[in-house]
């Protein structure tokens, strides 16, 4: 066989792979949620950018979430606005949240709307204050204080959880064949805006419109022991074991606590991803090879 004749039959191959997978997930809905270093590196980026079109050429309706700690972090750096994280929460005062605002709503929802539809996609960008998508109330924070051998709450400022989820916006986008691109920024009850971990408003958007697959992309191979290994065929009880004695810890708290609540609420499947693999999405859904922690109902598996 020539060298092109075996290249033509990887291609035929990798084509036959995705085949069932295209059939079972046609129509059905996937929230990404994008973060980690595939925010920050173009190539990353651009392979990212083009496996949410192809998903939504081949028939299924993405929605995207994403973060930007790190860009948050860095224009925080360069105002001098000292910041800090509580059980992997940015602690958000106002001048804080004027900057989380800019970030999310401003330059990184607009980047990632623009990387899309310069692939091929249509994507539009909205927060969650757009057509009241995020309803959202403080986050209250407890946590054992020592010395007064009790828990205490922490005011970790214009923090936010979601108290509801308004589809319309999002279904009028799917209908008319956008795909969404949601900055975590929640509204309250007053009016004011609410800084939200984007995992979290990942979970809850997944539960909401009951998606098929909740991926969470990350800076890691996955859910980790102390060593390093990614951890393999946990239950949800050793899950929580993890939690307790800290193998489990920051950012990856939000992300394993929303992934786990919304396969309990009836996602089918949640995904930590390494979102250092270039097509890590693509991969996850259209090849017999994932790259990254599963998580069901009953059981963590990679
Ligand atoms: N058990 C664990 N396995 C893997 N990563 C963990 C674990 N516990 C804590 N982490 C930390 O969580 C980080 C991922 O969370 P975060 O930095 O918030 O990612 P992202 O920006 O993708 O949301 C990892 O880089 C790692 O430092
Ligand atoms: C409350 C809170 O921590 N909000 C996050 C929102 C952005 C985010 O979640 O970004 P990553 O997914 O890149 O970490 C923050 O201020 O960094």
């Amino acid at each position: 066989m020539s060298l092109s004749q075996k290249k033509a039959m990887k291609i035929a191959q990798v084509l036959t792979e995705a085949l069932p997978y295209i059939q079972r997930f046609t129509n059905k809905t996937v929230v990404v949620k994008f973060g980690g270093n595939a925010m920050i590196d173009e190539e990353l980026q651009n392979s990212f950018a083009r496996d949410i079109v192809l998903m939504k050429l081949v028939g299924m309706n993405p929605i995207v979430v994403h973060g930007g700690g790190p860009q948050i972090g860095n224009l925080l750096d360069k105002l001098s606005i000292h910041s800090e994280f509580v059980d992997g929460m940015r602690v958000t005062d106002s001048a804080t949240m004027d900057v989380v605002e800019m970030v999310l709503g401003g330059t990184v929802n607009k980047q990632i709307v623009s990387l899309i539809n310069r692939n091929g996609g249509q994507a539009i960008g909205i927060t969650g204050k757009d057509g009241h998508l995020i309803n959202s109330k403080k986050l209250s924070v407890s946590r054992y204080n020592p010395a007064m051998k009790a828990s205490e709450i922490i005011d970790i400022g214009h923090v936010g959880e979601v108290k509801s989820i308004n589809t319309d916006v999002i279904d009028m986008l799917i209908d008319s064949n956008f795909i969404p691109v949601i900055a975590p920024i929640g509204v309250g009850e007053d009016g004011n805006s609410h800084n939200i971990n984007a995992d979290l408003v990942a979970g809850k958007l997944a539960e909401v419109v009951q998606a098929e697959k909740l991926m969470l992309l990350t800076n890691v191979a996955g859910l980790q022991d102390k060593e390093g290994e990614v951890l393999t065929g946990l239950s949800t009880e050793q899950v929580d074991g993890l939690i307790e004695d800290g193998t489990i810890y920051g950012g990856m708290l939000p992300k394993i606590n929303c992934a786990l609540d919304a396969v309990k609420a009836g996602v089918t499947s949640a995904h930590i991803i390494d979102g250092r693999v270039a097509h890590a999405v693509l991969l996850e859904i259209f090849t017999d090879t994932g790259v990254g922690t599963l998580i069901t109902n009953s059981k963590v598996v990679s």
